[in-house]
C-alpha cells in the first residue's frame, strides 16, 4: 500500500501529563473512561503501563477510543528474527575485560527498523522485568503494513543517523538525530525512513519505566525540563487492507494477520504515551570551581530499581558545554564503578578518549573494570592552559545499571570488535613514589 509523505506531526508538551486529544472532536467521554455506548460506535480500551495499585505518582495508564478493539485478530504464530535477542544472555562468559566496538556495517536493502536490530550487551531478565538489553539499529526500508508491539519491555531510541517517522497508538511522532525517542511497553508501532536509511542506539528497558530523575539541592529546574518533552496527538491510521504485527514476548516472535491497522485510536487520554525530547534543551549543570562532577549530574531519565539511587538504568548524556574547572584535570577522572557503564556515540569526539571511540560505536565498561581517560586524553589534559573551553558539536550517551552487562556471543564475534581497546591505556609514565 502507497501512503503519502506526511506533513510534519504536531505536539503536546510535558512529561507524563493526563493528556487529552481527538483527531475527531466529541470522541472523548466526559466524566466517565467507559460508557455504555462510545460516540461514533468506537470500543473504549485501557493500557497500563504500571500496576493498578502503582502509587499514584508513578502509575502510567491511558484510555484509547478506536475503531475496533486490538483484541481482534486470529492466532499468533512463532517466527525467527536473527539477531534481536532477550536477556539474560548466559551462552558465553561475560569477559573481565574493557570492550569497545567500531559501528555495525550497512544492512542489506530492504531491512526495516525491526529487522535491522542487532544486540550487543543486556542485563536483568525480560522475564522478571528487570535489566536492559542495547541494541543497535541499521534500517533502510520502512515497514510496510508491519508493526511491532514489544510486550518486552519500553524501548528508548537514541537515533544516530537519519530521521524516523514513528506512527504509534497514540499518534505520529518525527525523530532526528539529537533527539530521542521513548516508547512505552506494548504500544503498536510502524516506523517509516522519510531519509531512505537510519541507524542508532535501542535500550529495551525490562524494567521500570524511565521517568525524570529527582533534582534534589538543583531545585526545581534544570536537566531535562518536563515541558521540551513531546507527546503526539491522537491521529487515527485510515482503513487499509490486512497488515502483519509482529509480537515480542518472552524474547520470541510471534506474527498474526488483521484485517486492519492497529494504530486506529480516534481518541485517547492519559499518561501513557510514546514521547521525544530534544537532547539540545538538556539545561546540563557542571562544576564552576573545581574537580569534575559524577556522570549523575546529566541524567536525563532514570528508570529506577528497588534499591534507593541505584538505577536499573539511567540514561545519561554528555552535550555540548563549557569547562571552566581551575585546577583541575577536566575530562572523566581513572575510576572503578561498582555500576556498570555502556556507552554510544550520536556525533562528534567525546572528551575522556581521543580516538577509537566513533559514532554508532560501543564501548563498554562493566562493574569495577578500570578505565578513564586514554593515554593521549591524559597527556593533553594534564598539560593544557585552564582557559575556559567550550566542547563543541559532540553527544556521547550511557546507560549506566546496577546489573552487569553480559555481551551476547553475537556482539563478541562480530568483526567490529575492537581487537587491541586496553592499548588506550598503555604507555602512562609512572609517577614517583617517593
Ligand atoms: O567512563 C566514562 O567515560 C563515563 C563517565 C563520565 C564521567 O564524566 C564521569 C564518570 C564516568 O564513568
Ligand atoms: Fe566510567
Amino acid at each position: 500500500m502507497d501512503r503519502a509523505v506526511a506533513a510534519e506531526p504536531q505536539y503536546q508538551s510535558g512529561f507524563g501529563n493526563e493528556f487529552a486529544t481527538e483527531a475527531s472532536p466529541g470522541v472523548l467521554p466526559v466524566g466517565r473512561n467507559s460508557p455504555q455506548r462510545v460516540a461514533h460506535g468506537l470500543y473504549a480500551e485501557l493500557i497500563s503501563g504500571t500496576a493498578f495499585t502503582a502509587p499514584r505518582a508513578v502509575n502510567l495508564r491511558t484510555w484509547t477510543y478506536r475503531v475496533r478493539p486490538s483484541a481482534a485478530h486470529g492466532k499468533a504464530h512463532a517466527v525467527a528474527h536473527p539477531a534481536w535477542l532477550t536477556a539474560p544472555f548466559t551462552a558465553v562468559a561475560a569477559p573481565a575485560n574493557r570492550l569497545r566496538w567500531n559501528a555495525w556495517p550497512e544492512p542489506v536493502p530492504g531491512t526495516d527498523f525491526v529487522d535491522g536490530i542487532v544486540t550487543v550487551a543486556g542485563n536483568g531478565s525480560a522475564e522478571t522485568q528487570s535489566g536492559t538489553a542495547v541494541h543497535v539499529y541499521r534500517a533502510n526500508a520502512s515497514m510496510r503494513d508491519r508493526y511491532l508491539m514489544n510486550a518486552d519491555g519500553e524501548m528508548l531510541v537514541v537515533p544516530q543517523s537519519g530521521v524516523l517517522d514513528v506512527h504509534t497508538e497514540m499518534g505520529r511522532l518525527r525523530v532526528a538525530p539529537g533527539e530521542i525517542l521513548l516508547l512505552p511497553r506494548g504500544v503498536h508501532v510502524r516506523i517509516d525512513l522519510p531519509d531512505g536509511a537510519a541507524r542508532g542506539y535501542l535500550c529495551e528497558n525490562y524494567g521500570a519505566p524511565f521517568r525524570l530523575p529527582e533534582l534534589g539541592p538543583l531545585g526545581s529546574n534544570g536537566l531535562a525540563n518536563p515541558r521540551d518533552f513531546l507527546a503526539p496527538v491522537a491521529a487515527c491510521e485510515p482503513a487499509t487492507g490486512p497488515v502483519r504485527i509482529l509480537r515480542k514476548f518472552l524474547g520470541g516472535f510471534w506474527e498474526l494477520e488483521r484485517s486492519s491497522s492497529p494504530l486506529d485510536v480516534v481518541a485517547w487520554h492519559g499518561n501513557l504515551t510514546p514521547c521525544k525530547y530534544d537532547l539540545a534543551h538538556f539545561m546540563a549543570i557542571g562544576s564552576i570551581t573545581f574537580d569534575h562532577p559524577d556522570p549523575s549530574i546529566n541524567t536525563v531519565l532514570t528508570s529506577p530499581s528497588e534499591i534507593g539511587g541505584t538505577a536499573n538504568c539511567d540514561f545519561v548524556i554528555f552535550p555540548p558545554r563549557w569547562l571552566v574547572m581551575e585546577d583541575t584535570f577536566r575530562p572523566p577522572w581513572f575510576h572503578r564503578n561498582v555500576m556498570s557503564e555502556l556507552m554510544g556515540l550520536v556525533r562528534g569526539v567525546y572528551d575522556a578518549k581521543a580516538e577509537g571511540f566513533v559514532p554508532g560505536g560501543i564501548s563498554l565498561h562493566n562493574c569495577m573494570l578500570p578505565h578513564g581517560p586514554d593515554a593521549a586524553t591524559f597527556e593533553r589534559a594534564s598539560t593544557e592552559a585552564l582557559a575556559p573551553r567550550r566542547l563543541e558539536d559532540t553527544m556521547a550517551f550511557m546507560f549506566e545499571s546496577r546489573h552487569v552487562y553480559r555481551p551476547t556471543a553475537q556482539a563478541l564475534a562480530a568483526p567490529n570488535l575492537q581487537p587491541d581497546y586496553d592499548e588506550v591505556w598503555d604507555g602512562f609514565r609512572s609517577g614517583n613514589p617517593v
